[in-house]
């Protein structure tokens, strides 16, 4: 490790791995430090990731995908069924990822870029000089480092800091995270498509999830919103639906975690620091995936760095470009998420049911989540007049 670098990333997930790849590969001095022994693990992740959304970033490789699906099933509270091909839909069909492998990949990569890696590393606090975001202090093996750096990026996920030690507020309140507990079950059958049942007997405010991890292997987690969950846990509810309907699984693993679901924060750039993914609230209200958002905004903070080098300004004025293009893009999409969010959770479970019924005889199983929604919405204008200007 040396005292100085042109860019410190913090936090070697997919979206610090990405940002720290594309500053080496234009040549920058990188840092990249995690706090955890290995990267990847213990994954926080239900690993179900869209194949185009991926292949923009990464070839696709055996050693990181567990399984691939065919599209999604959403499941409504009284269990009419309402199926989603791959191809078009929006809807976290296509890998379910082996996290573990898969974010070890991604720093592999920036490491091949010419990106420093280092494990066991903690950000502890930001350096500052003339008032602007000027390096970090950091923990390695008990000892207190002080690294210099023109940038910083927060990539530490949701239990960020970084954001709030430069003055920008990332503070969460419970009805903007969705807590969520997951087993990695074996003895099952999941079949081939990624399934989500909605409803309050499953998940106040969110959903059940059971992705194919292959090899008789699934992914099944349950995420409540922190608002609607009163004393119910998340664990809970996972541990009676997998008694009750899985009675043959073993599970393997457990993850419990958090996802932000607040939508776009106010500001996600200061003089000296950018905050990518989950750092800055980037992951989808609706849907709770973070992964190829976080890949794309470390892409777009990346490319920012390295436009901030060449005209030797790190300041916010250079910064907000990043800002300004995740917003236009990411920013957007996150904003009708958000829109839809806030309108189901509202929804009682005789209402999911009503929309369920209306696609009775429509054909969906080509359909984007944009399209299916339209249709909603056209069948069922009264329940859904919030989301007008969706379809404007
Ligand atoms: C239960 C659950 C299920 C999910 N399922 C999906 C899904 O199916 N599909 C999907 O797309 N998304 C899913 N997500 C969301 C997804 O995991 C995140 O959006 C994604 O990991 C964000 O990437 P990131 O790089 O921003 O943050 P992270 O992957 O969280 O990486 C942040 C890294 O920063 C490190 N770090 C934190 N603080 C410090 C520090 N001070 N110093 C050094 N390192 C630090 C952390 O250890 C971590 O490795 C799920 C989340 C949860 C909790």
């Amino acid at each position: 490790m040396r005292d100085r670098y042109d860019v410190i990333v913090v936090g070697a997930g997919p979206a610090g791995s990405i940002t720290a790849k594309t500053c080496a590969e234009a040549g920058l001095d990188v840092l990249l430090i995690e706090k955890r022994q290995e990267i990847g693990d213990p994954v926080r992740c239900a690993e179900g990731v869209g194949k185009d959304a991926l292949k923009k970033h990464i070839e696709p490789d055996n050693r990181w995908i567990a399984a691939e699906v065919k599209g999604s099933l959403l499941i409504a509270p009284d269990g009419t069924e309402i199926k989603i091909s791959e191809d078009t839909s929006s809807m976290k069909a296509g890998y379910v990822l082996e996290r573990k492998v898969f974010d070890r990949a991604l720093a592999q990569m920036a490491a091949m870029a010419g990106a420093e890696v280092m494990v066991k590393t903690r950000a502890t606090g930001l350096l500052r000089s003339n008032g602007r975001v000027a390096g970090i202090e950091a923990m390695y093996l008990g000892e207190t480092y002080n690294i210099k750096a023109d940038i910083v990026i927060g990539a530490d996920g949701i239990e960020s800091k970084i954001g709030r030690w430069g003055g920008i507020d990332t503070s969460l309140k419970p009805a903007d995270i969705e807590t969520c507990a997951q087993f990695l079950v074996s003895n099952i059958d999941p079949g081939e498509y990624s399934t989500f049942y909605l409803g309050n007997n499953y998940a106040p405010g969110g959903y059940l999830w059971i992705f194919p991890k292959g090899g008789h292997m699934a992914n099944v987690g349950i995420g409540i919103l922190g608002s609607k969950s009163g004393d119910v846990r998340a664990i809970s509810l996972l541990q009676r639906y997998i008694h009750n309907n899985m009675p043959q699984a073993k599970i393997v693993e457990m993850v419990v975690g958090g996802v932000p679901v607040s939508g776009p924060i106010e500001q996600t750039v200061t003089d000296g620091l950018m905050l990518v993914g989950d750092a800055a609230r980037q992951s989808d209200p609706l849907t709770g995936g973070g992964i190829t958002n976080a890949m794309d905004a470390g892409k777009m903070a990346g490319e920012v760095c390295i436009k901030a080098k060449e005209i030797g300004d790190y300041s916010v004025n250079t910064l907000k470009e990043y800002e300004d293009k995740w917003r236009a893009t990411i920013g957007k999409e996150l904003g009708k998420s958000l829109q839809v969010k806030n309108l189901l959770i509202k929804l009682t479970d005789e209402q999911l049911n009503k929309l369920a019924y209306s696609l009775k005889g429509v054909d969906v199983s080509n359909m984007a989540l944009p399209s299916l929604l339209f249709i909603l919405f056209k069948k069922n204008p009264k329940m859904l007049w919030e989301l007008r200007t969706l379809f404007k």
